[in-house]
C-alpha cells in the first residue's frame, strides 16, 4: 500500500492537476494507492503521522505531490519512524529537494519508477532546535535553513495576499523575485553569534546565513556549491553586508554559483552550527518562515529513506 499526500494548492493547483493525471494511471489501483488532500496549514504533518500510526505494517512509502513546504511537512510527520521511506513527486514553485537528489524524472512517469522500480537512498537531511533550554521540540528540514535576508524574503513570498496579488497578474512564478525587490530597499543586515562544530565565531554583521544539505535554493540558485545531500556535512553560506547593487549582482550570479568569487561570500563545512540573536531573527526552514533568537542545527540522526526515480 502506497499513501500519498497532495496539496492541492502547491505550484498554483499544478499538484492537483498532477494528481488527477496519476489517479487515472492502472498502478494506482494496483499498487493500491490510497490518496489525501491538505486543506491547510500544517495538515500534511498531521495526517502523516495519523496514517504512518494505523497503516505501519503493510504501508511501503508515503508519496508527496507537492512543493518543499508540503515535504518539509510531511518529513517532520516521520520524526517517529524516521526510518520508514518517502518519495517527492514535486509540483511546487520552488521543488529544490528534487534538485537535490538529482532526480531526472518527474511526473506520472516518476510515480510509476516510484512504485514499480524504485532507487532508494539514503538523505542525511538536517535537524533544527529553536529554543535553547528545550530537548524536545527538534525539527528536520531536507533541503536549507536560513537566517536574517532569506528569512525575510520567504515571510513576504508567503504572505496569502502577496500571493493573491501575483496570481492575479500570473506573476506567481516570480514569488521570490518580487519579494526580494520588496525587502531590499529597508532591508538592514543582521547581527548574529555564531558556533560552528563547538568553535565561536565572532562574525560582526551579516546579511544572510545559510545552511545547507545540498546546492539548491530558492528555485535552483546554487548559493551551495559542492555540497552534497549524502554528506555528513553541511555547508555554510555566509554573506557579509553587501551594497544594494551587488546584493543584486549576487542574485544574478547565484543561479550558476559564482556568487562564491564575491569576497563577502564565504563557504565552510560543519557538523553542527549554532546560531544566537539579541533580537528576534526572521528565519526560513525549507520556505516555512519565523523569527527565533537561538537555533541548533545537527545532522538528523537517522537518514532520510528516500525512493526516487
Ligand atoms: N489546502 C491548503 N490550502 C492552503 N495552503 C495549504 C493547503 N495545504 C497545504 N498548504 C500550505 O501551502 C504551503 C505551500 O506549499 P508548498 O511549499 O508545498 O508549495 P509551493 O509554495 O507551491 O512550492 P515550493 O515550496 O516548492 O515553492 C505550505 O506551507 C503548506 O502548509
Amino acid at each position: 500500500m502506497y499513501i500519498i499526500i497532495v496539496n492541492p494548492e502547491a505550484g498554483q493547483k499544478s499538484a492537483d492537476k498532477l494528481f488527477q493525471k496519476i489517479q487515472k494511471e492502472p498502478l494506482f489501483k494496483s499498487k493500491n494507492c490510497r490518496s489525501f488532500y491538505t486543506s491547510y496549514k500544517g495538515h500534511a504533518e498531521k495526517l502523516t503521522r495519523q496514517l504512518i500510526e494505523i497503516h505501519k505494517e503493510v504501508l511501503q512509502c508515503v508519496i508527496v505531490i507537492g512543493g518543499d513546504g508540503t515535504f518539509h511537512e510531511v518529513i517532520n510527520g516521520l520524526k517517529e519512524n524516521p526510518e520508514f521511506p518517502v518519495a517527492f513527486i514535486p509540483a511546487g514553485s520552488g521543488n529544490d529537494f528534487s534538485r537535490g537528489i538529482s532526480s531526472s524524472q518527474d511526473g506520472v512517469e516518476l510515480f510509476r519508477s516510484i512504485v514499480v522500480t524504485p532507487q532508494i537512498i539514503r538523505v542525511n537531511h538536517g535537524s533544527y532546535r529553536l529554543q535553547q533550554s528545550s530537548r524536545t521540540g527538534k525539527r528536520v528540514f531536507a533541503n536549507s535553513i536560513g537566517f536574517g535576508l532569506d528569512g525575510k524574503v520567504v515571510e513576504v513570498a508567503n504572505n496569502p495576499l502577496f500571493r493573491k496579488w501575483l496570481r492575479r497578474f500570473h506573476l506567481s512564478s516570480f514569488r521570490y523575485i518580487f519579494a526580494l525587490l520588496k525587502v531590499l530597499p529597508k532591508y538592514k543586515p543582521i547581527q548574529v553569534d555564531l558556533k560552528i562544530d563547538g568553535r565561536k565565531l565572532s562574525l560582526g554583521k551579516a546579511s544572510l546565513l545559510s545552511i545547507t544539505n545540498h546546492p539548491f535554493y530558492g528555485k535552483g540558485m546554487k548559493i551551495a556549491p559542492g555540497a552534497h545531500i549524502m554528506s555528513p556535512r553541511f555547508k555554510v553560506v555566509l554573506i557579509k553586508p553587501l551594497k544594494k547593487w551587488k546584493l543584486l549582482m549576487f542574485f544574478l550570479l547565484v543561479f550558476t554559483g559564482q556568487h562564491t568569487k564575491l569576497k563577502e561570500v564565504s563557504l565552510m563545512d560543519a557538523e553542527s552550527v549554532e546560531v544566537f540573536s539579541s533580537s528576534p531573527l526572521p528565519y526560513q526552514a525549507d520556505g516555512q518562515h519565523g523569527a527565533t533568537f537561538y537555533c541548533k542545527i545537527d545532522k538528523a540522526e537517522v537518514p532520510l529513506t528516500v525512493m526516487k526515480g
